[in-house]
């Protein structure tokens, strides 16, 4: 039976810990959101999903990256109501629309791309954050291989590789956290993107999650809260978020 497929790229975000901003590193997020770009000059202060790696928007690396795989029927992008960059960040793409339905979190951007996109429920969406432009198409093979393999939901992951700690309470001023207790790291994998489920059961279960809620920071908790179990892809170390100031460097070296 055809399958469909199709990818919503969450864009609305304004990358606050990348400008050391609303993180123990200080800064000023709302220098992410003071306007259009200048003439179509590209600044450090945009969002960054809009800052540029290797001359190119990372917004177009990671939608690139998506269509890569021929699966992928179409490539939607949610950006802010307020966006001013988009457009131009993805001029001349094939299979790509962006529409102007972000939301004040992730879980609630994803939700609305969903409602917007018009998908039957049995259609297949897989997620990706635009601030992972690094992601392998190899892994975005496995990932699709594996979900149409097994007709259920799942996720690009990797194992944790080093030794985890506990801190006594939540992330305090950086150093001065104390170890709790040392976690078993063998049954531990960090959550990637994309993630794939079919986009009935998505809907329904970010509903159902209250999409605002705090807990709900991937597709997969959501899902999980719905008494799914998502499957555990091996994803890549390429495919890391570009968080931290320092990430964009880093990122460049891999593209
Ligand atoms: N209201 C939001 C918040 C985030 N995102 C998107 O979700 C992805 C992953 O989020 P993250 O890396 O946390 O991005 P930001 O929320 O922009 O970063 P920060 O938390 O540092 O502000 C990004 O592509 C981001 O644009 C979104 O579409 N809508
Ligand atoms: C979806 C995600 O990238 C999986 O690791 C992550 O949960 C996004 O979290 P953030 O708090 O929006 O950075």
């Amino acid at each position: 039976m055809h399958k469909k497929l199709i990818a919503i790229v969450p864009a609305a975000g304004i990358g606050a810990r990348a400008l050391e901003a609303g993180s123990a590193r200080g800064g000023d997020a709302g220098a992410a959101l003071a306007g259009a770009p200048d003439g179509g000059s590209w600044s450090q202060s945009m969002p960054k999903q809009y800052r540029l790696l290797k001359g190119e928007p990372m917004l177009r690396w990671a939608v690139r990256a998506l269509l890569a795989d021929e699966r992928i029927a179409q490539v939607r992008v949610a950006v802010a109501a307020h966006d001013a960059w988009a457009e131009q960040a993805l001029a001349g793409l094939p299979r790509t629309v962006w529409r102007p339905c972000g939301g004040p979190s992730r879980a609630l951007t994803v939700l609305a791309a969903l409602q917007d996109a018009g998908l039957g429920a049995g259609d297949w969406v897989l997620v990706h954050d635009a601030a992972r432009p690094g992601l392998p198409a190899d892994a975005l093979r496995r990932l699709i291989d594996s979900c149409w393999l097994s007709n259920s939901g799942g996720l690009l992951a990797q194992p944790v590789a080093d030794t985890v700690k506990l801190a006594a309470a939540a992330r305090a001023v950086e150093p001065l956290s104390l170890v709790q207790h040392s976690v078993a790291r063998e049954r531990l994998w960090l959550a990637q993107t994309p993630q794939m489920f079919q986009a009935g059961r998505l809907r329904d279960a970010l509903l159902a999650a209250g999409a605002s809620s705090a807990a709900i920071t991937d597709e997969a908790s959501a899902m999980e809260l719905a008494g799914y179990a998502p499957c555990l892809v091996r994803g890549s170390a390429r495919n890391f978020k570009v968080t931290w100031p320092e990430d964009f460097e880093l990122m460049e070296r891999w593209l």
